[in-house]
This record gives C-alpha cells, sequence and structure tokens, in this order.
C-alpha cells in the first residue's frame, strides 16, 4: 500500500541552523498522527519540506506516492498553517478561502462550476461556518480562522491534511470541533498530521505520535511516545516535575 506520507533520511539547515537531522516517518492513510516537541524542534520545517515547500539538503519526500510539488498540485495534500504564517488582510472572504481548495480542479477558464460550489457549501457547513462564509477572513476569531483552513482542505478532497497547531489560541468549541472532523476524516481514508503543544490532550486526539527533536526521538502510540524518558530527552527534566504537580 502506498504510504500518506514517506519522508527518508531529511536534513535540511536553514544556513548554519540545523532544524532536520536525518529524519525518517511513514504515515499511513486513516491515522491521526500528533507531532510533539519543543519550541526550534522542527516541526513547522517538517510540514513545509512535506509540502514541498523548504527543500531539504538530502533524503526524499513523497506524499501519496507522488512528489510533494505534484501532491500540491493534484490537491492530494491540504496545509493549515501557523497563524502568523498568513496574511489576515488579505480581501478574500471565508467562502473565498474555501474555494482556493478547489483551484487545482478548475479546468482552464478558472470558474468555479456547480461541483465545486457545492463541495465548498458542504464544507462550510461541516465546519460550521455557513452563517459566516460571507464575512472576510480576517474578521473571525481565532478558532473559526482555522476552521476555514480546514473546510478549504475538506473541499479540496485532500488525502493527506497537515495542520501546523490548529489549537493555538482556540476556543474550546472549535478544538472539539476540529478534533471530531479530523477524526472523521482519517476515518474516510485520509492521513493526518498535526502539531501540537498540549500532550494531555494528545491521546484523545490522535491515535498514534511523534516525538521530534531535530531527528525522530519516538513514533509509536502516543502513550508510548509520551513516556517519561522520552519526554525528558525532548523537553529536558522540567516536564516531568510539571506533569507530577496536581492540574
Ligand atoms: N526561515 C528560517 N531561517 C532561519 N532559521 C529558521 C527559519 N525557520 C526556522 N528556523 C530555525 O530552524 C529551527 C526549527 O524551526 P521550526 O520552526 O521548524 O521549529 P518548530 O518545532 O516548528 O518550533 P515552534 O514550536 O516554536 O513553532 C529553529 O532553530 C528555528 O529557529
Amino acid at each position: 500500500m502506498t504510504a500518506a506520507i514517506r519522508v527518508e533520511g531529511v536534513t535540511v539547515h536553514y544556513g548554519e541552523v540545523l532544524a532536520l537531522d536525518g529524519v525518517d516517518v511513514t504515515l499511513e492513510h486513516g491515522h491521526v498522527c500528533g507531532l510533539v516537541g519543543m519550541n526550534g524542534s522542527g516541526k513547522s520545517t517538517l510540514f513545509k519540506t512535506v509540502m514541498g515547500l523548504v527543500r531539504p539538503d538530502s533524503g526524499t519526500v513523497s506524499v501519496d506516492g507522488a512528489t510533494p510539488a505534484l501532491a500540491r498540485k493534484t490537491g492530494a495534500i491540504g496545509y493549515v498553517p501557523q497563524s502568523e504564517d498568513v496574511d489576515w488582510s488579505f480581501p478574500l472572504s471565508v467562502r473565498d478561502v474555501v474555494m482556493t481548495g478547489r483551484y487545482g480542479r478548475l479546468g482552464f477558464t478558472r470558474r468555479p462550476r456547480r461541483a465545486d460550489h457545492e463541495a465548498v457549501e458542504q464544507a462550510l457547513e461541516r465546519v460550521e461556518l455557513t452563517e459566516l462564509a460571507g464575512r472576510q477572513i480576517g474578521q473571525l476569531s481565532g478558532g473559526q480562522r482555522k476552521r476555514a483552513f480546514v473546510a478549504r482542505g475538506i473541499a479540496q478532497g485532500a488525502r493527506v491534511l497537515l495542520l501546523d497547531e490548529p489549537f493555538a489560541g482556540v476556543d474550546k468549541r472549535s478544538e472539539a470541533t476540529i478534533t471530531r472532523l479530523l477524526k472523521e476524516l482519517a476515518a474516510d481514508g485520509a492521513a493526518v498530521l498535526i502539531s501540537t503543544h498540549d500532550l494531555h490532550a494528545l491521546p484523545g486526539l490522535a491515535d498514534e505520535a511523534i516525538l521530534l527533536m531535530r531527528k525522530v526521538l519516538a513514533h509509536g502510540s502516543p502513550g508510548e511516545v509520551l513516556r517519561p524518558e522520552n519526554l525528558a530527552l525532548a523537553f529536558g527534566l522540567d516536564v516531568l516535575q510539571r506533569e507530577e504537580e496536581p492540574a
């Protein structure tokens, strides 16, 4: 079976900075995988490399058996970037943002057809944003913006979905909606890779996890990956003391 994501021996430098060091990751369809690691451990770089936005110094990446560039072109891969990476003043409505997920499918006239409009409306409904669809994207709350980007991935029919910290600054309702949707998408055969800082929420969110510190320190079930010795390696010993404190 073709893996949803296959990353082999990937090393990435930004100038002198080593961001990824011989990373191997395989993710199969039908799974939600949580990506955890401290600030600067290379999570966003891994996403950008899988998206083909950062070119590795060495190693190979394939998405659904294709190059990242081809997967982007065909719409096989969808990306919900970190909020800082998006220009929220761009004059696009929520509906327009979701329609950008259909661009790879539009004919040479570039004009959306009925099937495109229907896919957009269905996706908006699934993320519960139909009522806000006419608003400029920057006029939504943080959680609503994330849901709009998830809707874009749904409208696109992406078989591989990457989400870079979708819960940062997000209210509980949006978090619950996004979590439910990601599980539904995985149950329908998509592969979902999601970075998060919320270690406590990880077992409820994902059925597998990757612990990153420039290299993959652990990859397995959330329970295995979050074992104290792994966390100590990835975050330093202080996280263990914090884990022991009462909630
Ligand atoms: N454009 C860039 N130019 C130079 N260095 C960069 C660039 N982007 C990231 N880095 C560096 O590469 C390393 C990995 O960064 P990356 O953003 O991938 O980490 P991260 O795990 O996503 O961090 P965070 O949890 O803070 O989002 C860090 O040391 C960072 O400072």
